[in-house]
């Protein structure tokens, strides 16, 4: 049995950062993993691991540019559909690693995981190559300073997750940007994080949050408020997503979203699988 893991979320999330966290945790803890490098304008020094597998072996960004006159982001989505359109290359490199995991960085663009196929066929045709095949999706921790921006995040995530047929984990990143102080007098104001509790209505994304009433300086267009409501019933009738918190500064938090990674892929199935930590066990206890 062969496990992917896709990495995906938004530009800046700590895709990249995640990945290697995890091939060393991988390797501190004597399994394998190998890096497979889906995003076409990465810098190839910017890997702390080399990638078995590079999408830039197969095409690169810079030609599709000069040669074909795309700007970055349409060249990127020209360089995935060249990617589907010639999934036997995919294919062959992922030969062989049995038993290890392999792990997608994918690209940074919003608009490959909302509104273009890109995932769904790429799961479909590692599903058909018998890949056990699970994906995260990151956001970053700053996405909480701002509801709205929040929203949009979890609104993202969700209309990723809802194309796809596979065990989905939702990561907050960056949680080491964080600092929470109850006893902040400002209450936490500067950052919007009045407490932990509030953090947990981040991490179990509570509707309520959006709530506006009409008189709120911040939503003083009714459209805008009407719009809220619409989401807040949204969530609150669909609550698919909720965030397991990483901070990479702490390996108890990174050692749980890996356990619950190899829980939903049922990593090593002749053995019995593994329970996820429990999350009240990490840095988080207090969060109730
Ligand atoms: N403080 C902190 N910074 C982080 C963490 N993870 C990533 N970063 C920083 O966030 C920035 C983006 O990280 P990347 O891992 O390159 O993010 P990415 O999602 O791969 O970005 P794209 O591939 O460009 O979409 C870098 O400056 C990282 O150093 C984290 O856990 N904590
Ligand atoms: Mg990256």
């Amino acid at each position: 049995m062969r496990y992917a893991v896709l990495v995906t979320g938004p530009a800046g999330a700590g895709k990249s950062t995640f990945s290697s966290s995890f091939l060393t945790h991988l390797s501190a803890s004597k399994r394998t993993g190998h890096l497979v490098n889906l995003d076409p304008a990465a810098d190839p020094s910017s890997f702390e691991y080399e990638p078995v597998i590079n999408i830039k072996d197969l095409i690169s960004l810079e030609d599709v540019m000069t040669e074909l006159g795309y700007g970055p982001n349409g060249g990127l989505v020209y360089c995935f559909e060249y990617l589907l359109q010639n999934m036997d290359w995919l294919e062959e490199e992922l030969g062989g690693y049995e038993d290890d995991y392999l792990i997608f960085d994918c690209p940074g663009q919003i608009e490959l995981y909302t509104h273009h196929p890109f995932l769904p066929t790429l799961v479909q045709n590692l599903q058909r190559m018998g890949i056990r095949t699970c994906a995260v999706y990151l956001i970053e921790s700053q996405f909480m300073e701002d509801k709205y921006k929040f929203f949009s995040g979890v609104l993202s995530a969700m209309s990723a997750m809802v194309n796809l047929e596979i065990p989905w984990i939702n990561i907050m990143s960056k949680m080491d940007l964080v600092t929470p102080n109850a006893d902040d007098p400002s209450g936490g104001a500067r950052n919007g994080l009045r407490n932990r509790r509030n953090i947990a209505r981040y991490l179990d994304p509570d509707p309520l949050l959006l709530a506006t009433t009409q008189s709120d300086p911040q939503a003083p267009n009714p459209r805008f408020h009407a719009l809220n409501q619409a989401i807040v019933q949204l969530i609150e009738d669909h609550p698919l997503v909720s965030f397991l918190p990483l901070d990479l500064t702490n390996p108890d938090s990174l050692e749980t979203v890996i356990s619950h990674i190899d829980y939903t892929m049922q990593y090593g199935e002749d053995e019995e699988p593994k329970e996820p930590h429990d999350l009240d066990e990490g840095d988080f206890q207090d969060m109730e």
